[in-house]
C-alpha cells in the first residue's frame, strides 16, 4: 500500500493539530517600535496533563531509507508535539486521527513547504519525525513530567504488501 503524500494545508490538517506559519497566525501586528511583525496565537501547548510541564527541545534527524516504511506510529496522551524546523526545510510528516487504534485506511500524508511547522494534538497518531536531509533540525515543543506519554502500535502489512509513502512522488505522466 502506497501513501500519497499531499501538500500540507491548515485545511487538510484540521483534524491532527495545527499548521505552525504566518499565515496560520491568529492576528498579526507591528511590535518593538515597527521593526517587528508578531504573528500572535499560532498554535497552543497542552503540557499540564498529569502535572506536567512544557519544555523546548532540538531533534536532530537523518533520513531513513527510500521507499519510506511506516511499520509503527505513536501518540502522546498527555500532551501535544510541536516541530519547528530551524533551517528553513522540508520535512514528511504521516498522520492519523487520535482514536484507540490507528487505521491503515485513516493514515494521511503530508510535505511541508519548508516554512512550515506542526503542531500535533494529545494523542494524535503520529509517525516519528521524517526529514529530508542529514543533519536536519528542529525545535520542539512537548511535555515533560510524569506519566507515559508515548504509546506505540506497528503498523501491519495490507494484503502482504507494506505500507510506504509513495515518495519522491512518482511524476504524473
Ligand atoms: N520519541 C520522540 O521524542 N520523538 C517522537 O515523539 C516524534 O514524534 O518524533
Ligand atoms: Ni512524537
Amino acid at each position: 500500500m502506497k501513501l500519497t503524500v499531499e501538500p500540507l494545508t491548515p485545511e487538510a490538517f484540521t483534524d491532527f493539530g495545527d499548521v505552525i506559519s504566518t499565515e496560520t497566525a491568529r492576528e498579526s501586528f507591528g511590535i518593538n517600535q515597527g521593526t517587528t511583525t508578531r504573528y500572535h496565537d499560532i498554535s497552543g501547548i497542552d503540557a499540564s496533563e498529569e502535572g506536567g510541564r512544557p519544555i523546548i527541545s532540538i531533534f536532530q534527524g537523518n533520513p531513513r531509507p527510500l521507499p519510506i516504511r511506516i511499520a509503527m506510529m505513536e501518540r502522546h496522551p498527555l500532551g501535544s508535539q510541536a516541530f519547528v524546523p530551524m533551517q528553513g526545510q522540508k520535512f514528511l510528516i504521516v498522520v492519523a486521527p487520535a482514536s484507540d487504534l490507528p487505521k491503515a485506511g485513516d493514515l494521511r500524508a503530508f510535505v511541508t513547504n519548508g516554512k512550515q511547522g506542526i503542531t500535533y494534538d494529545k494523542g494524535v497518531w503520529h509517525h516519528p519525525l521524517l526529514v529530508l536531509e542529514p543533519d536536519s533540525e528542529f525545535l520542539i515543543i512537548d511535555r515533560a513530567g510524569p506519566g507515559n506519554n508515548l504509546n506505540e502500535v506497528k503498523m501491519g502489512d495490507i494484503d502482504g504488501v507494506p505500507i510506504s509513502l509513495d515518495w519522491p512522488r512518482r511524476k504524473t505522466a
